[in-house]
């Protein structure tokens, strides 16, 4: 949790930083559309790495598709204490109910 909130903090510092030194800087500059872009891009590549990659490949990729949200998130201005909020609320709750809860 450390790591995602320090992660957080050095994404907001670096998102002013010139686009040619900065990947964060790079991303923002190009927009929320090439930021969502590349979310999927990484979660498509977990997915292949989950279904036929080693251990290592998976663990890669896990990191580029979390790094990757909390670009996207930052960009619509949404914190991850935000997101752990949210799943705070559903600690407790099953998959079912809040499944069910979410679609009344
Ligand atoms: N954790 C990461 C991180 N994970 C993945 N990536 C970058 O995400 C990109 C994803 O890989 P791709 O092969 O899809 O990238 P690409 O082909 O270069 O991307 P495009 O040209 O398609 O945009 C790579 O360029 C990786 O370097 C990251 N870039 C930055 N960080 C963190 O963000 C901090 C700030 O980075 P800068 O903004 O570059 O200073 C760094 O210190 C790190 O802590």
């Amino acid at each position: 949790m450390e790591t995602l909130t320090r992660l957080e903090q050095v994404i907001a510092e670096r998102k002013a930083a010139s686009p040619d030194a900065s990947y964060v800087a790079k991303l923002n500059a190009a927009g929320i559309e090439k930021i969502a872009q590349k979310l999927g891009e990484e979660a498509v590549e977990t997915v292949i790495a989950a279904l036929s990659g080693s251990r290592e490949e998976v663990v890669g990729e896990a990191a580029d598709l979390i790094f990757h949200l909390l670009v996207l998130l930052q960009a619509r201005r949404i914190t991850l204490g935000e997101v752990m909020a949210e799943l705070d609320r559903r600690e407790g709750t099953s998959g079912i109910e809040e499944k069910a809860s979410r679609s009344e």
